[in-house]
């Protein structure tokens, strides 16, 4: 049992943590302890917030004849004129009350520098009596105080401690503990924790989460809440979770902490039958120049450093998702070590260990019925590092993997990130589905894509000011409307001379005006890159978007509500790999789907390309040539592509098809708050049956020998196509005009 002494050295000692003097706490002590009746337990609490409070209230309290200075009324001072009746006094003497009637009055901490704020006190009738239920009440009622405030005040830190230093020493620690108590999302109170003590609770009111504290021994200190009924709310993982501990500089006794004051932050948890498990961040600090900020900010701060940092990030990449993932994981790997879990760490350790000279995806594999081995599983792509050993994919982009899907054990390709299932089916060979890519529905941006787009050259970032309900229903076209006239039909098809006008132009190239690339300044020695062949100024739909006044119901939002048709991936039977089919007859005009992949300047899909070092057998990228700037001329590095190799969506099954295909790209600005450029979007040009395969005219010239990539053997089947040598030399203004002629009739 611990001696009075040692609790009041160790109250003490907190004190001087806080900023206190000895001096200046040891009267006060004296005066609560009298007040509740030499009991220590609501001293301690709550790492001794009401012996802080009250040492802050006989700071407070104005000095006179009848306020000498072992005198603390715990009442907020332009009030204590007004109410002396109900304040509590408490002498720096034996105990005395001057009223049974009185109360203790406990402010909230300031959550500044200057930390104890005495703008709020507390109803003095809630605390009728010194009685125990008076002290419960009165716990209770410091607890709803401290809910939101950061407690910190001048705390010292160690000696031997720079400050500068720790702040660069936040670490971040896992904590995991098997039990059933769990943190809740809820914007999460803060703790001013005791040093000496195992486990504190502060109660909470109205279903306000509460929390324990835990102080370090061995292990880390850790915070956890639970809901006023001691369960655990249902919000688990919310990233708000914000909890400010503090611990004493104590040094010297194995149950006490040994170290400077730090502030933990509970960063993201996760709790199942397994156990519960939470990423907290610890800065040691000094209070007087820390600020806690907010985990969005710093969350935003950090997505930002590893989209500028590293290549490429799906465009949903969230640190706050990944932490949550990591604490699922802890809980799972530590719970489960099936064979299933060694073989995913396995590809992960390789790609670790790999980091140096090359970095190696292995895709998962296939689930093959058949016992026939996935291709995929013994040929990984090998991407080799650049010289700043940052190529694809990148340590931020592993760790992003587990948010971004692998096409293994796929009845859906998608993984459940479209709407629909999208499902896989050879009737032709053994490979049971698509070598393995990652899943996204939406582009991921590289940073120099990302640089150029954020430059605001292609959208505009303000939204229209006429949107309002219904676009569509307007009577007059809103701004969004281009040229004067919604590009979709009210059943959400592009209209019939829109269309046309979009397929005229991959038709007819000649007939429309293009814009050029401007390669890079080299030095003299370099080799100049291929001239540009020019980029087509194609007609754009413009898609409303969340800055215009409309709904999500707006028929002038298609594309951005993704995929809803029922699609297939299926083995071509000509011998042309994989490819799409609709499942259900699609009427023209008919959104399909987005190509999706990466965003990336033309420059750096040179680079990659330049490299050839992965064994893909097919290639996907694609020009966004809509990507035209005012003047009509571009910088090579600015113009952008999107490559749909090792990221992509189902867009990168669909098959070329000389100018006949089904299928027509359009240009759709689906713009959100950080990314303005056009989308490939691609949509049916005439009715397709159910189980016709989809298909798009890539636009490639098979005569043209010079082009960098060696156009593959043309297996289209269409009467028109060009890589066919036969029909080559046969005019192929001819084969145009018989097209022109088949899309009217
Ligand atoms: C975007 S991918 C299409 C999906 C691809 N078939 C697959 O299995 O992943 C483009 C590649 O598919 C092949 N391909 C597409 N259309 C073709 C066609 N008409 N004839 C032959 N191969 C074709 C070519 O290898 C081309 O580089």
């Amino acid at each position: 049992m611990v001696s009075n002494k040692e609790r009041a050295r160790r109250a003490i000692d907190a004190m001087t943590a806080l900023g206190f003097s000895k001096k200046e706490t040891t009267p006060v002590l004296k005066s609560l302890l009298k007040l509740f009746e030499q009991n220590w337990e609501p001293i301690e609490d709550e790492c001794y917030r009401a012996l802080a409070n009250a040492i802050l209230d006989a700071r407070d309290r104005p000095k006179g004849p009848e306020h000498d200075s072992h005198r603390a009324r715990m009442v907020a001072p332009e009030e204590d004129h007004h109410q002396p009746s109900t304040s509590l006094v408490v002498h720096g003497g034996p105990c005395d009350l001057d009223s049974e009637t009185e109360a203790p009055r406990i402010k909230r901490p300031r959550t500044n520098s200057n930390i104890f704020s005495a703008d709020h006190s507390i109803d003095p009738q809630l605390f009728p009596s010194s009685s125990t239920a008076a002290k419960e009440r009165a716990k209770q009622m410091i607890d709803e105080e401290f809910q939101h405030a950061v407690f910190l005040r001048e705390p010292k830190p160690e000696p031997d401690v720079d400050v500068a230093q720790s702040f660069q020493d936040a670490q971040v620690g896992v904590i995991s503990h098997p039990f059933n108590t769990c943190s809740s999302g809820a914007a999460g109170p803060l703790a001013l924790c005791p040093p000496n003590q195992n486990q504190t609770e502060i109660s909470g009111n109205k279903g306000i989460p509460v929390q324990h504290c835990r102080t370090r021994t061995s292990s880390p200190s850790f915070v956890e809440r639970k809901d006023s009924m001691g369960k655990q709310p249902q919000n688990r993982g919310s990233l708000s979770n914000h909890t400010a501990v503090m611990h004493n500089t104590e040094t010297g006794s194995a149950d006490e902490c040994t170290e400077a004051p730090y502030l933990h932050t509970v960063v993201a948890s996760s709790s199942s039958t397994m156990g519960d498990v939470e990423m907290s961040i610890k800065c040691n600090i000094d209070p007087s120049k820390f600020r806690m900020p907010s985990l969005e900010t710093i969350f935003r701060m950090v997505e930002d450093k590893c989209l500028r940092s590293y290549k490429n990030l799906p465009p949903n990449f969230s640190v706050g998702s990944m932490i949550n993932e990591i604490c699922q994981c802890v809980a799972q790997l530590a719970n489960d070590r099936t064979a299933e879990y060694t073989v995913q760490s396995d590809s992960f350790d390789n790609c670790r260990n790999s980091e140096k000279e090359s970095v190696l995806v292995k895709p998962i594999a296939c689930v093959n019925s058949g016992g026939v081995k996935n291709k995929s599983v013994e040929d990984p792509f090998i991407l080799e590092t650049s010289e700043n050993g940052q190529e694809y994919p990148n340590v931020a982009q592993r760790l992003a993997l587990s948010q971004v899907r692998s096409t293994h054990d796929a009845p859906d390709i998608s993984k459940g990130e479209e709407k629909v299932r999208i499902s896989v089916v050879n009737e032709f060979s053994s490979e049971k589905c698509p070598p393995s890519f990652y899943y996204i529905q939406r582009n991921t941006v590289s940073p120099k894509a990302y640089d150029n787009i954020s430059a605001g050259r292609i959208g505009d970032e303000d939204g229209c000011a006429g949107c309002f309900g219904n676009c569509l229903s307007a009577p007059i076209p809103c701004a969004c409307a281009t040229g004067g006239e919604f590009a979709y039909t009210p059943e959400g098809l592009v209209r019939t001379e829109f269309l046309e006008k979009c397929f005229s132009v991959n038709l007819f190239p000649e007939k429309h005006h293009k814009f050029f690339c401007k390669p890079l300044e080299r030095p003299r020695n370099e080799a100049s890159p291929e001239p540009c062949r020019g980029h087509l100024i194609r007609k754009v739909i413009k898609e409303c978007w969340s800055k215009c006044g409309c709904n999500m119901q707006c028929g002038n939002r298609v594309v951005q509500h993704g995929i809803t048709c029922n699609l297939q991936v299926f083995f071509t039977q000509e011998g042309k790999g994989w490819g799409l089919r609709t499942l259900d007859e699609l009427p023209k005009g008919a959104f399909v789907c987005e190509y999706v992949g990466e965003l990336l300047t033309n420059t750096e899909l040179r680079e990659r390309t330049s490299k050839k070092t992965h064994k893909v057998g097919y290639t996907y990228p694609v020009d966004l040539d809509a990507a035209c700037d005012s003047e009509g001329v571009l910088k090579d590095e600015e113009a952008l592509c999107l490559d749909a190799t090792f990221y992509g969506n189902v867009g990168r099954f669909i098959n070329h098809r000389c100018y006949d295909a089904n299928l027509v790209g359009i240009p759709v600005e689906v713009e959100t708050p950080l990314h303005h450029y056009c989308h490939l979007a691609l949509f049916t040009r005439k009715k397709i049956e159910a189980f016709e395969e989809l298909t798009w005219d890539y636009g490639i010239d098979f005569d043209d020998d010079k082009h960098p990539g060696k156009p593959f053997q043309c297996l289209c089947g269409s009467r028109y196509c060009r890589g066919r040598r036969r029909h080559r030399n046969r005019g192929k203004a001819a084969a145009k005009q018989a097209v022109v002629e088949e899309t009217r009739g």
